[in-house]
């Protein structure tokens, strides 16, 4: 368990790193034999599996070493060697030496049944990474076609939506209109931010995929309206109560329902994964005692961490004029990072949550009972 720390002035210039997950079959590596080639991506390193998987065409690469080929498109491609944490180490200090050429962000892909969180977790616990990279961001494929299947049946296809800050819509060329519209529906519901890119045959600009963290490398500072999006969470069409969403929907029948909902009826599962997702914004008008909100925090890891699937918050600290920006995928917590200035004029604290099981019922009278008592009390 790691609650957040105290927080640290400033956003860090950290390498960006994103991390591409996906469900089996979801596309994936056509994803990244597109991206590979695409001038969109010189100056970054893939982290991939094997390199017969992206059928690299040899005569457009030159190896830069022995697990590392250069790209006509000016991106590095290079192979998992022992763990993530070797691969990158040894990418940074290549990187450091001039031994290749220099790259500015990191693209890992991840293998099919593949939960993203250990990933995630990684980058932000093991000391040196988190000192050279930093996370900007998950990248899930969803298989236009299948993907109301998966949401249905794998609890993972689920998580890699519900974690996710882009999310790119493949195999739009086979699916129909209706069933692109209805899953778009759906992912909307689970991951109400996260746009959702609709990609045929991995056909996609790298732009809209990256800088979806809090740093913009743009204006060279961080930009929380467009990390954090909470106005997404507000909009009453996404707030989750999965009855009401449901029956809109046409989810919520039985198996002798005789509606006629233009769905498969195996929709109608009542064990559905993703009714089991929470999208919610709690909004918080009184500045926060920053030790009230790390037992709040703890109370609800020691509750239900693997069930948080993604927090942000900005938040307004009582021990400080300026912002503090926390971040955390179920147990773990980046550390949080004091900004130099609000991002506007509205200084109430902001947290999105997206969870699985548990409901802002449940939230809001823990929040109440470690913070809002001791913001009356001080
Ligand atoms: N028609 C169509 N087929 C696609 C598209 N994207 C991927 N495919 C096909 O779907 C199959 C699976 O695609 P992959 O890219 O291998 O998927 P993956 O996520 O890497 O798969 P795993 O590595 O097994 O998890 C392949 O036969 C692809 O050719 C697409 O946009 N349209």
């Amino acid at each position: 368990m790691n609650a957040p720390a105290s927080p640290q002035a400033g956003v860090s210039p950290r390498l960006p790193v994103s991390v591409l997950t996906g469900f089996l079959g979801s596309g994936k590596t056509t994803l990244l034999q597109k991206l590979l080639h695409h001038p969109g991506m010189a100056r970054t390193a893939v982290v991939i599996n094997e390199f017969g998987e992206v059928g690299l065409d040899h005569l457009l690469v030159a190896k830069a070493s022995e697990n590392m080929v250069l790209m006509d498109s000016g991106c590095l491609c290079c192979t998992i060697r022992g763990d993530l944490v070797d691969t990158l180490r040894d990418l940074f200090l290549k990187r450091v030496r001039g031994d290749i050429p220099e790259f500015d962000r990191v693209v890992v892909e991840t293998t099919g049944l593949a939960d993203p969180a250990p990933i995630i977790h990684t980058l932000m616990s093991d000391p040196l990474l988190a000192a050279r990279f930093r996370l900007d961001g998950v990248i899930t494929t969803v298989d236009a076609a299948h993907g109301a299947n998966q949401l249905d049946r794998q609890p993972e296809s689920v998580k890699q939506a519900a974690v996710a800050d882009r999310i790119v819509l493949t195999k739009t060329d086979v699916a129909t209109p209706a069933t692109t519209a209805a899953l778009m529906q759906r992912l909307a519901a689970i991951n109400p931010a996260a746009p959702v890119i609709p990609a045929a045959h991995g056909d996609v600009d790298p732009k809209t995929l990256f800088d979806a963290g809090l740093y913009n490398p743009e204006t060279k500072s961080p930009d929380v309206a467009r990390w954090l999006k909470e106005e997404a969470y507000r909009d009453d069409h996404h707030d989750h109560d999965h009855h009401d969403h449901d029956h809109e929907h046409g989810h919520a029948c039985g198996p002798d329902c005789g509606h006629d909902h233009g769905h498969d009826h195996h929709h109608h599962d009542a064990n559905r994964h993703d009714d089991h997702i929470r999208a919610f914004c709690m909004v918080v008008d009184e500045p926060i005692p920053w030790n009230s909100f790390i037992d709040f925090m703890e109370a609800l890891i020691a509750v239900g961490g693997e069930n948080l699937l993604r927090i942000k918050g900005l938040l307004n600290v009582k021990e400080s004029e300026l912002p503090v920006v926390v971040h955390g995928v179920q147990h773990m917590f980046h550390p949080p990072v004091r900004l130099e200035e609000w991002p506007s004029d509205d200084h109430r604290s902001k947290i999105v949550f997206i969870t699985r099981d548990i409901s802002e019922a449940v939230i809001q009278p823990m929040f109440d009972q470690f913070v809002r008592g001791t913001t009356e009390s001080a």
